[in-house]
């Protein structure tokens, strides 16, 4: 059976750059600020993270489907980015976990995409001018002028709090572990076997990270992101986690508040890509919005003590300003590509953490021994 022919589709930055394409995903209009991202590979694990809410994704690598998609290697239970831009779609997707091509699962989750245009002009243009706002249109009544009016009424991620838009909205267990190759499945591990107990903020966290937890032995209590910092330590936890998410973090100011009173107590706290960010701004520190931000899989890192250098995964618009550390803060990691800072401690507190992704499924997983950090300092605080 052959496939009815594509819908055309328009993509327009607010700058003035028009590029013509097919769609490929679902019909209508979506806007947002675009962003570039390098992965080769991942492309489900990005669609879903909800660090991407109202951001439209364009990969660089031209080849985007060729694997299909799984529910297996979802972040999240739905579509997050705003839409998809790529260069080609093949014809057939091949893999023995494929149970879905991307173009239908695109469809399925109500998510915008344009295909078989010139990425590399559009990575082009984002690298030199910046991330741009942008809109995707599809049909064949769509209009350059259209796309182009909707482009510049995006309003920009700076000023936006979207972790309360993404959070979950009630609290619950999590005891799911990392993929195991002999029973082919993420198992549950008992509470019996899981030995720390850890409140993990969701300001729009990825289930990688939630699994690579249990998997070294923490029993997880995920809190909406307004919870108040008293009902976090009621629950007793040996162990705070602040998770990553879409959108400014200046704005966030219930969860800033929460984190100063968790860290009015002993208890070690761990921040990955927004939490970094709000464990930062929590401790007195600024974070400013980035020209393109950081979003790939082969960012070098540079651990600032030991002067060893990691291949990390990025997904960052906004970061820390280091001119900014107050004097308990300790810039500890640093990008390789533009110097900005990757990661942060308190010399007074038992509280670290990271601007890149250290779960980062498919990887790499040069920087996870983080998670053991944690681990252990929680096990010292016993
Ligand atoms: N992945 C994340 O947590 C992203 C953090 C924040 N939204 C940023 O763009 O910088």
């Amino acid at each position: 059976m052959t496939k009815p022919a594509p819908k055309p589709a328009i993509l327009a930055l607010a700058d003035g750059s028009i590029f013509r394409g097919d769609s490929i995903g679902a019909d209508g209009q979506t806007i947002g600020e675009v962003v570039f991202n390098t992965a080769m590979t991942g492309y489900q694990e990005i669609l879903t993270d909800p660090s991407y809410a109202q951001q439209i994704v364009t990969l660089t690598y031209p080849h985007i489907g060729n694997t299909g998609t799984t529910p297996e290697d979802a972040e999240s239970n739905r579509v997050w980015a705003a839409g998809l831009i790529i260069r080609d779609l093949p014809l057939i997707s091949s893999n023995w976990r494929d149970k879905q091509p991307l173009d239908e699962y695109l469809k399925e989750n109500g998510t915008v995409a344009i295909a078989g245009i010139d990425t590399r002009r559009l990575t082009r243009i984002l690298r030199e001018k910046g991330s741009q706002n942008g809109c995707i249109l599809v049909g064949d009544d769509a209009t350059e002028e259209k796309a182009l009016e909707l482009a510049r009424g995006f309003p920009g991620l700076k000023g936006m709090d979207l972790a309360k838009v993404v959070s979950c909205t009630e609290r619950y267990e999590w005891r799911e572990s990392t993929w195991n190759l002999q029973t082919d499945s993420h198992p549950e591990i008992p509470a019996s076997e899981l030995p720390y107990h850890v409140v993990a903020y969701d300001y729009g966290v990825k289930l990688n990270i939630l699994r690579i937890l249990v998997e070294r032995g923490c029993r997880l209590t995920v809190v909406p992101a307004q919870t108040p910092a008293s009902d976090v330590l009621a629950l007793n936890p040996d162990g705070v986690f602040l998770s990553n998410g879409p959108g400014d973090p200046e704005p966030c100011d219930y969860a800033i508040q929460a984190i100063k009173d968790v860290l009015e107590t002993d208890i070690p706290v761990f921040g990955i890509c927004l939490g970094h960010q709000l464990l930062a701004l929590a401790s007195g520190a600024k974070t400013l919005k980035m020209g393109h931000g950081h979003h790939g899989a082969n960012h070098p890192v540079q651990d600032l003590d030991s002067g060893v250098v990691m291949i990390t995964s990025q997904n960052h618009g906004f970061a820390v300003d280091e001119s900014s550390l107050p004097g308990n803060l300790r810039a500890i990691h640093k990008s390789l590509f533009d110097g900005t800072l990757q990661g942060i401690e308190r010399t007074d507190k038992d509280a670290f953490s990271f601007q890149g992704h250290p779960e980062a499924s498919p990887g790499p997983h040069d920087v996870a021994p983080l998670f053991d950090r944690f681990i252990e300092a929680m096990a010292k605080r016993r």
